[in-house]
């Protein structure tokens, strides 16, 4: 949940929520009372609101992200500027333990994840899986999590609102076409990053014989038992939808080709899972999968998720932006070289250990020790590309070490419609942060940081980003409702106080 302040952020929450809900303007209006002009002027940040008003569109939309300042929101209070020190170890990745837990339903036999973080992100995925009859239990240390599916789902019983709540409920449609011949999921929420196609995901799994129509803020699914094709070209290369595709492939007995497949790091996870239920797949970690599937995945099996490159990559920022010498251990290097190669140019002094392998015994993994260093403005502009490009999701965090940089960098994130603006808050804390157009940011550095009491953008890594900052920051800074972090991050702020950060939590 998260408290609001501006006219133009309002809108753009009410245009999502309106869009995540499968409504047109008119529709909205017509559920307010009120004309398609007057939506389209809130929604442009035309229109100051009143409170009453606010929770009126709230409950209009069943939406809680429009739900002026959560009462139970945690909240953060930092102190800085802070001198980090020591080693600190990668956790497993938020991306990976979604897809595995939705995989999970294609096995009849017991799955157990070994290592999956503690964030809010598992715990709705947790939610939707219980409320179907799967029986999800964690070990007494708590690291593992062991799932068992039923004969039957209960589908009719789905918790909604967990399942809005998250991106990943998209992933169900590739396990549950060969688990119901129809069924309906609600409209993948998650982060405000402006609408996120769905389209790709329609296209591959209609090849394999799901035919999906959205409609009033669900997707109704119908599996019409056609002959899959056997060659299917992904039209995005993007990640879930190549999961998707993957779940779909491995229940389908025969060869799958899937071209233009994402060979990302979660991606790998997932089919070095499938492997392990007895799936065959050649080309992991390429654009090329060939996957032979079975007609029923029946074993008992044990994966271990591998380390997040995203929170590496956070943390490396956190080294940057506080100038500690800092050791990130567990960081899986595959996924963070370019960022490497271009902080390297950037300046920063950094030295990598010896490789030896992640728990799943196939990522490979090194420590990073970042030490303290002037940086430099990148010369070219800063952009992210599907895997093997920079990460999509570690482009945010370039944004502030730009800002500690001495110059001026053009950061470009063309992915997202709305994510750029989230990173304009780091002005707040002194930043140099001009918004170009809504997909090009100019940073120009470096910023004496300034202690300020916020509220967390809507937005993962943007939100991480303005936390990093905080840390540099001289003074108390407050930033409230970080559901949003907790979303992906698991208990950052007692691992970056154990690093000597000085971050207390409350909630109000
Ligand atoms: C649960 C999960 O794994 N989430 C990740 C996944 O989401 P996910 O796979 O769901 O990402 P999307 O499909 O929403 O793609 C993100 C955006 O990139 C665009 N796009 C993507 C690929 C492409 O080849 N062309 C293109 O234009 C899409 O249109 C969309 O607007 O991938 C994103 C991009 O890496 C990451 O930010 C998310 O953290
Ligand atoms: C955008 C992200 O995730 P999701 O796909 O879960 O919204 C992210 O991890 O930065």
């Amino acid at each position: 949940m998260t408290q609001l302040t501006t006219a133009a952020s309002i809108g753009r929450l009410v245009r999502d929520a309106r869009k995540q809900r499968g409504l047109t303007q008119h529709e909205l209006a017509s559920l307010l009372s009120t004309s398609q002009s007057a939506i389209h002027r809130i929604e442009s940040g035309n229109q100051n609101l009143s409170l009453e008003m606010i929770n009126r569109i709230a409950q209009a939309l069943e939406s809680p992200l429009i739900v002026p300042g959560g009462r139970n929101a945690m909240n953060l209070s930092i102190t800085g500027e802070t001198a980090l020190h020591g080693s600190i170890t990668t956790r497993s990745s938020k991306n990976a333990a979604v897809a595995l837990l939705c995989a999970s339903l294609l096995n009849r036999g017991r799955t157990r994840l070994r290592g999956i973080a503690h964030i809010e992100e598992v715990n709705r995925l947790i939610e939707v899986l219980q409320s179907i009859g799967v029986q999800v239990t964690w070990s007494s240390d708590e690291a593992d999590l062991t799932i068992v599916r039923p004969e039957v789902l209960d589908l009719a019983n789905m918790d909604v609102s967990a399942a809005r709540r998250t991106r990943s409920i998209i992933m169900f449609l590739g396990p549950l076409m060969h688990l119901a011949d129809s069924f309906r999921l609600p409209y993948a929420g998650g982060c405000q990053l402006g609408a996120r196609t769905v389209e790709p995901h329609m296209q591959a799994l209609h090849a394999f014989g799901l035919d999906v129509i959205a409609t009033e803020g669900y997707y109704n699914a119908t599996a019409l038992h056609s002959h899959p094709q056997h060659t299917i070209v992904l039209t995005e290369r993007g990640d879930t939808v190549t999961e998707n595709a993957l779940m779909a492939a491995a229940m389908t007995p025969g060869e799958t080709v899937l071209r233009n497949a994402s060979p990302n790091y979660m991606v790998q996870d997932l089919c070095v899972f499938l492997m392990m239920l007895g799936v065959e797949i050649e080309g992991i970690g390429t654009t090329t999968l060939r996957i032979k599937g079975q007609a029923e995945l029946n074993k008992d099996v044990t994966y271990t998720i591998s380390e997040d490159p995203i929170e590496a990559m956070s943390l490396i920022t956190a080294a940057v932006v506080t100038h500690s010498e800092l050791t990130i251990t567990r960081a899986p290097i595959e996924f963070l070289e370019i960022e490497l190669a271009i902080l390297h140019e950037m300046g920063l002094r950094f030295s990598i250990g010896q490789e030896y392998r992640s728990g799943n015994d196939f990522t490979r993994l090194v420590d990073i020790t970042v030490k303290p260093s002037q940086l430099h403005a990148h010369e070219d502009k800063i952009h992210p590309m599907p895997f093997p490009g920079l990460n999509i999701d570690n482009l945010p965090f370039f944004a502030v070490i730009a800002a500690t940089a001495d110059g001026q960098t053009l950061i470009h994130d063309w992915v997202y419609e709305n994510r750029a603006i989230h990173l304009l808050e780091l002005t707040k804390l002194g930043a140099n942060v001009q918004l170009l157009d809504p997909h090009r940011l100019n940073v120009i550095g470096p910023t004496a940081w300034r202690a300020r009491d916020m509220v967390s953008p809507p937005a993962l890594r943007p939100a991480v980003c303005i936390l990093l900052a905080m840390l540099a920051a001289r003074g108390e800074s407050v930033l409230r409702d970080v559901y949003v972090i907790n979303r992906g991050y698991e208990d950052l702020p007692t691992r970056l106080n154990n690093l000597g950060a000085e971050i207390t939590q409350f909630f109000g």
